[in-house]
């Protein structure tokens, strides 16, 4: 799940980019980059590496880029965090990409998955090892059907993709243009405060700049901004909503919005649907799972009158585990918690966890608190079982990767060294975001693609 933003007005361009990737940091930590559009020599410039938003700033053109955005040399400008979902991990394919086919010249950055990403480069003769440049020649290709209109071609996308996106395109008018996908799988968010437009994936990161006033790019919709004017479109096809559970689960921050839904409540909310069923099982004390954990595990204490005890630490600096590339994430997981063992010893304990997907840091975290003498270790989670593959921005491998893809909860438990794992339902998850229509396909198997199955679905990325 990447992050994406933007920002076109009168402010420093660079700055506010930095620090609308910087509010974003948790939607991923692999790769982070800044292209902005030079009003003197009429072209793109762009910063980007490897690893965290930081890492920019130490870059040799990173001083001379601050200066000259300083100086008011820039104007418009787009930025992107990454964690990979397709091609391979770190800096490969780093975004935003820049294309320059055709006659057209734009920049992009974009948060999803194209599944059919290599029958779309068959069909439009590209060769390309990730879908963010597919995505891109397939802008500048139809757009070209569209004589250069750029929102025309993204108002077509959704009839070509299967898959998932939010997206900003950067053109050298230059000219910002935002746009979610019709299911409206992932965020997106700006707000216009006379000439200055700012755009992040989350609503936080609005907030967290002092961006003003914010508003939700609706599911389908697409808004351009040349500095001066705003329009809004609507994708032909725009149908149900079906925006990402994950997101409220694990992904956004909690402090952001997604559909008008407060991600803190949908948390707070799932921890109290998750209370309804605990029983049969003593326990002394609530420990949650941190950081996502914890807003879960305050609604379920609270529901049930049970003693909250922080007994996990959590090393804020090894980042996010679960979207670590696999050749470091156990290393993270195991570096990332420790036990205050003092509040642990002999005590009967509910672990409280956002999602188990496969497994990592629940393997991790149950043998530390046996290590540190707790005498029962119980799991609740308030997502069901994982157990189908995502096609739509979130790197949910496999079913043989998922701890719960072919085991009962029992075995889940057997596995993870606890004494029991308690799930939610599907109706009390969706029952506690409360929105008429969400995707939870990696819990139910059913995608929102007309006429494909998921071994369809799987042949298309494998191919
Ligand atoms: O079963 P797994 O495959 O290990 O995945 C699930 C775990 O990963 C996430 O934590 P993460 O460390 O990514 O982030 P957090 O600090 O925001 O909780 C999530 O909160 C679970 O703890
Ligand atoms: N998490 C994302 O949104 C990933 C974007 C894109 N699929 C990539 O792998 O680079
Ligand atoms: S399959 Fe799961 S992770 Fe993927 S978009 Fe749907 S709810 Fe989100």
């Amino acid at each position: 799940m990447c992050g994406i933003a933007a920002y076109m007005g009168r402010g420093d361009h660079f700055r506010i980019l930095v620090e609308l990737l910087l509010e974003l940091q948790h939607r991923g930590q692999e790769a982070a980059g800044i292209v902005l559009f030079d009003m003197e020599a009429k072209r793109f410039v762009r910063l980007a590496g490897s690893g965290v938003v930081s890492n920019l700033l130490l870059k040799d053109s990173a001083r001379n880029i601050s200066i000259e955005s300083a100086q008011g040399r820039y104007y418009g400008g787009i930025g992107h965090v990454r964690y990979a979902t397709t091609g391979g991990y770190w800096g490969a394919v780093i975004q935003p990409i820049i294309v320059n086919t055709g006659g057209l010249n734009f920049s992009l950055a974009f948060n999803g998955t194209i599944a059919n990403y290599r029958l779309i480069a068959d069909e439009i003769r590209v060769k390309a090892s990730n879908d963010s440049r597919v995505l891109g020649y397939l802008i500048s290709e139809l757009s070209r059907e569209y004589r250069g209109d750029i929102v025309e071609a993204v108002r077509h996308l959704s009839e070509y993709v299967i898959g998932g996106y939010s997206l900003i395109v950067l053109t050298n008018e230059p000219r910002i243009i935002i746009a979610r996908d019709p299911a409206g799988y992932r965020p997106l968010s700006y707000s216009l405060q006379g000439e200055d437009f700012y755009v992040a994936s989350e609503t936080a990161a609005l907030e967290a700049v002092d961006a003003g006033e914010w508003s939700e790019v609706k599911s389908g919709e697409i808004i351009s901004f040349d500095g001066f004017s705003l329009e809004k479109y609507m994708t032909g096809s725009a149908g149900t909503p079906y925006p990402c559970v994950f997101e409220y689960i694990y992904f956004s921050r909690p402090d952001s919005v997604f559909n008008g839904v407060s991600v803190y409540e949908a948390r707070y909310r799932m921890g109290k649907e998750l209370a309804g069923l605990i029983n049969g099982i003593e326990v002394d004390m609530v420990v949650p799972v941190p950081d996502t954990g914890r807003i879960p595990a305050l609604g379920l204490s609270e529901t049930l009158g049970l003693h909250l005890e922080e007994a996990v630490i959590v090393n804020k600096y090894m980042g996010r585990g679960f979207i670590t590339p696999p050749s470091h994430r156990s290393m993270v997981v195991r570096l990332k918690y420790n036990i205050v063992r003092n509040r642990v010893i002999g005590k009967r304990i509910l672990l409280v966890e956002d999602s188990i997907v496969r497994g990592t840091t629940l393997n991790h975290l149950v043998s530390k608190l046996r290590y540190a003498g707790a005498s029962k270790v119980h799991i609740g989670v308030v997502s069901p079982p994982f157990k189908y593959p995502c096609f739509m921005g979130i790197d949910i491998p496999a079913k043989n990767e998922l701890i719960a893809g072919d085991l009962i909860p029992e075995e889940v438990a057997r596995r993870l060294g606890a004494d029991s794992v308690i799930y939610n339902t599907i109706e009390g998850l969706g029952k506690a975001v409360g929105l008429p229509s969400l995707c939870m396909a990696c819990f139910t198997g059913r995608y929102a693609f007309k006429g494909l199955s998921l071994e369809d679905l799987e042949n298309m990325v494998k191919r």
